[in-house]
């Protein structure tokens, strides 16, 4: 008999995995998946869309379209063009040309939580050409309820929805944040960021006077300490915080021992790395709600002013391609900032569709595939490889409440 306490999105987890009470944490069986579901945020791609965008992304919660109006601004300054549709359009077609080069039959289909192609046509799509056993590819690469949870959420509602949840089983591949394909573009970024900074501030002394910040979104604080599962023993800033900053130390030991081996940098041997930080942007919600701090032009103006930076790199780690995050917030108003203080600044490349991105990202389907054993999974960091199937209670919104969550452990 199957514990049907043990579920994806209202199937029974494989069998052979089913006996361990909180279910697997690695699905170390073949599965023959008929399909990848890329599962983008979605954006509008012209100004008549940005406010019914907002709303999706808002839904649920009331908010005004006077205060939706206040956010709209950045995707005006654009036309009304978020960037992120074009960039999973790529993306998608990237991993087609990838599994077509490794000879792999899968089929990519592509839908978002919040603007269209939407989940919906998705699943709908799948449903008509009979593809019942999905692996999903979010394009999020850490453990938090925005980036992990949300995604899981909304399957189950659009699942539902569409009356396919009996029909159609998803997975999903685990959070990538430690997987050498996401990492790799970050390294070559903060590895040649380094040397445009040595190259174009005269006698630069990297130990003191470059700074490498790496940035991301920030979450309310709540959210933060819910992130990944509790047993791990993560601090109060959870998961999310921790895996962010051991991708950080990582990306830049790497760089800087790759850019040590090239001989005009080898006068560097023995001398110190630069400082590097974590910090946050994009912060929304009301002043009085906490959430990650310290935000990167807080940082900038009350942390480094006055003190021996020349030179900041600004590295977007917690971010899978150029959204409108990293446009607005990095490339404008941050790169402002760092402006007015003097320093010379430089914004690093997201992953994108580099090509260690995709073909990473189809290892990662290949891993559910082929039911890859946990000990020969790539991982760069001490907390991964991370979880195939989300834990109870991972990544869950303390604010909204409990809602149903396809691909992990009930509830
Ligand atoms: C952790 C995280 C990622 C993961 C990073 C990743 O996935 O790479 C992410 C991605 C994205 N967020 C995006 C856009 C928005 N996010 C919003 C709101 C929020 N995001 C949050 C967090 C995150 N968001 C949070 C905690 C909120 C507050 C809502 C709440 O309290 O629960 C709002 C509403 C307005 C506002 O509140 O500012 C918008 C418009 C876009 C599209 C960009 C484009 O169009 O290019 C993308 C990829
Ligand atoms: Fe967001």
């Amino acid at each position: 008999m199957t514990d049907t306490s043990l579920i994806t999105n209202g199937q029974p987890v494989l069998a052979a995995t089913a006996a361990a009470a909180s279910g697997p944490e690695h699905v170390e069986v073949p599965t023959a998946y008929d399909a990848i579901l890329l599962a983008g945020f979605g954006g509008p791609e012209g100004q008549d869309d940005v406010i019914p965008f907002l709303r999706n992304v808002t839904r649920g919660r009331g908010i005004p379209d006077e205060r939706l109006e206040e956010v709209a601004h950045h995707y005006r300054h654009f036309g009304g063009v978020s960037p992120i549709n074009a960039q999973n359009r790529a993306l998608k077609a990237a991993l087609e040309a990838e599994l077509a080069s490794r000879g792999i039959d899968m089929p990519v289909l592509w839908g978002n939580r919040n603007w269209e192609p939407y989940l919906e046509e998705a699943f709908t799509e799948a449903a008509d050409k009979g593809y019942n056993k999905l692996v999903a590819i979010a394009t999020s690469a850490y453990s938090s309820f925005s980036s992990c949870r949300q995604y899981r959420e909304d399957y189950a509602r659009v699942l539902t929805e569409t009356g396919l949840i009996d029909t159609i089983q998803i997975d999903k591949i685990r959070q990538f944040f430690d997987h050498p394909g996401f990492v790799r573009p970050f390294i070559d970024g903060v590895r040649d960021g380094m040397a445009r900074a040595i190259a174009e501030n005269d006698g630069l002394d990297v130990a003191t006077e470059l700074q490498v910040l790496f940035s991301t979104h920030s979450i309310p604080s709540s959210d933060a300490a819910r992130s990944g599962p509790d047993f791990r023993g993560f601090d109060e800033h959870g998961a999310y915080e921790a895996q962010h900053l051991a991708v950080g130390q990582v990306v830049l030991d790497q760089a800087w021992s790759e850019l040590l081996e090239q001989p005009e940098h080898a006068h560097l041997q023995g001398t110190s790395k630069p400082a590097w930080k974590l910090v946050y942007q994009s912060r929304s919600g009301p002043p009085t709600q906490p959430w990650l701090e310290p935000d990167i032009n807080d940082y900038m103006n009350e942390e480094l002013k006055g003190g021996p930076t020349r030179a900041v790199l600004i590295v977007p780690l917690g971010f899978v391609s150029d959204h409108m995050e990293v446009m607005w917030d990095l490339d404008e108003e941050a790169t402002e900032t760092a402006g007015e203080l003097g320093y010379w600044s430089l914004r690093t490349q997201t992953p994108g569709i580099d090509p260690a991105y995709v073909s990473g990202l189809v290892d990662l389907v290949l891993e559910r595939v082929n039911g890859t054993p946990k000990a020969e999974r790539p991982h760069m960091t001490d907390i991964g490889p991370w979880y195939d199937v989300c834990r109870p209670g991972c990544c869950e919104n303390v604010r909204a409440g409990f809602k149903p969550a396809a691909a992990g452990v009930a509830p």
